[in-house]
C-alpha cells in the first residue's frame, strides 16, 4: 500500500553509512574502511528517522508509489551523517575574557579556579541571569553548531551547583529539546565545583539527598528529561570517594555516567568509571595504561578534548 514519507534524497553520488552491521561504532582498523555507497538514495519517514538507503535504482522501484512531502536530486553530492558533540557546557552567563591575561602571566587553570575565578566565575553570573536570558544566548550557540553541521549535542548543566540554578539550566537546555531542530542529550553535572562553604564530602551529600531525589521527580512527571551524570572527578574538586557515591546514586536513578576524569592530574577516574559501568569518561590526558585497558575491554568511550588543553591550561 503506498504511503506518505518526509523526505527523498535521490541519486546521491555517495552516501557515507560508516556501519555496514548494524554497529554502534567501529574502533582502530575498522576506522579505516567506512561503509559508503555509491550511487544511492534515502527515504525519510515522517517520524524523521531513515527508512530506507539503497541503490538508486532498488529505492525508486521499492518507492515508486509513495509520495514524499520533499525530494531533493542530491547527484554529484555526498550525504553524509550528521556530527556529533559528545561535551558541551553551552548554557552560561558572563565572559573569563579577563582569565587570559591571568593565564598569560603564569595562573594555571587550577590556580584561577582555587581563587574564585574559573567555573566559580562563571556560576556567580550564570546564577544572577533568567532563565530567559540563558536560554536565548544558548539558542544562538546552538544555532552555530547547526550551522557548521552538528545534529546530536550533549549538553551539561553545571554552573549553578544549588539545585535551584541546575534546576534552571536543565529547564532551558528541556526548552531547546523540545522547541529546536537538534538533538540534545541532556546531562546534570551539579559536581562541577565544589561550592563555596562545603566540602566535597558535603556537596556530594547534597547532590545525593537534595538534587538527585528532585531529578527523578521532574523526570517522572515529564518535566525535564535527564540523559546522564557528571562529576569533575579532579585533585581540589571532588575526590574519588565522592565521585564514586554521587556517580552511583545518579546510576541508581536511572542516569547514565559520562564524567570528567584523569583531567589534569591521574586520579584513576577511568579505573572508576569502568567499576561503575560509566558510557564515557572525558578529558583523561592524565589517564593510566590500566585505565586504557580497561576502559577499552569494557567499551568505554573516551571523549577526548584536545583543544581544552590549550584554552584551560
Ligand atoms: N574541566 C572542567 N570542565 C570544563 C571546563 C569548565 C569551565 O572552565 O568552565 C571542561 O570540560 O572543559
Amino acid at each position: 500500500m503506498a504511503g506518505g514519507h518526509r523526505l527523498l534524497l535521490e541519486n546521491a553520488r555517495q552516501v557515507v553509512l560508516v556501519c555496514a552491521r548494524g554497529e554502534r561504532f567501529l574502533t582502530r582498523d575498522a576506522l579505516r574502511s567506512l561503509e559508503v555507497l555509491e550511487g544511492a538514495s534515502l527515504v525519510v519517514g515522517t517520524d524523521g528517522f531513515i527508512k530506507a538507503i539503497g541503490p538508486a535504482d532498488a529505492i525508486q522501484k521499492q518507492f515508486s508509489e509513495e509520495t514524499f512531502e520533499e525530494r531533493i536530486d542530491c547527484s554529484g553530492k555526498c550525504i553524509l551523517p550528521g556530527l556529533v558533540d559528545a561535551h558541551t557546557h553551552p548554557v552560561w552567563a558572563g565572559e573569563r575574557v579577563h582569565e587570559f591575561a591571568m593565564k598569560l602571566a603564569g595562573a594555571t587553570y587550577m590556580d584561577i579556579h582555587q581563587a574564585g575565578g574559573g567555573i566559580n566565575f562563571t556560576v556567580e553570573r550564570t546564577r544572577q541571569a533568567s532563565e530567559e536570558e540563558l536560554y536565548s544566548s544558548f539558542q544562538q550557540r546552538l544555532g552555530c553548531m547547526m550551522r557548521a553541521g552538528t545534529t546530536l549535542v550533549e549538553c551539561k548543566s553545571g554552573y549553578g551547583l544549588n539545585l535551584e540554578t541546575e534546576l534552571k539550566m536543565l529547564r532551558v537546555i528541556e526548552r531547546a529539546r523540545q522547541e529546536l531542530d537538534i538533538g540534545i542529550s541532556a546531562t546534570y553535572c551539579g559536581a562541577h565545583s565544589v561550592p563555596k562553604g562545603k566540602t566535597a564530602s558535603e556537596a556530594a551529600d547534597d547532590i545525593i539527598k537534595n538534587h538527585l531525589p528532585r531529578l527523578k521527580e521532574l523526570g517522572r512527571n515529564g518535566e525535564i528529561h535527564v540523559d546522564n551524570i557528571d562529576v569533575f572527578c579532579e585533585k581540589g574538586v571532588f575526590d574519588l570517594d565522592s565521585t564514586r557515591r554521587i556517580l552511583q546514586s545518579g546510576k541508581d536513578i536511572g542516569l547514565q555516567i559520562n564524567f570528567h576524569g584523569d583531567e589534569l592530574h591521574p586520579m584513576k577516574a577511568a579505573e572508576l568509571g569502568v567499576e561503575l559501568g560509566a558510557q564515557a569518561i572525558s578529558h583523561l590526558e592524565e589517564v593510566s595504561d590500566e585505565g586504557i585497558a580497561a576502559m577499552a575491554s569494557a567499551r568505554c568511550s573516551a571523549v577526548l578534548l584536545p583543544t581544552t588543553a590549550y584554552m584551560l591550561r
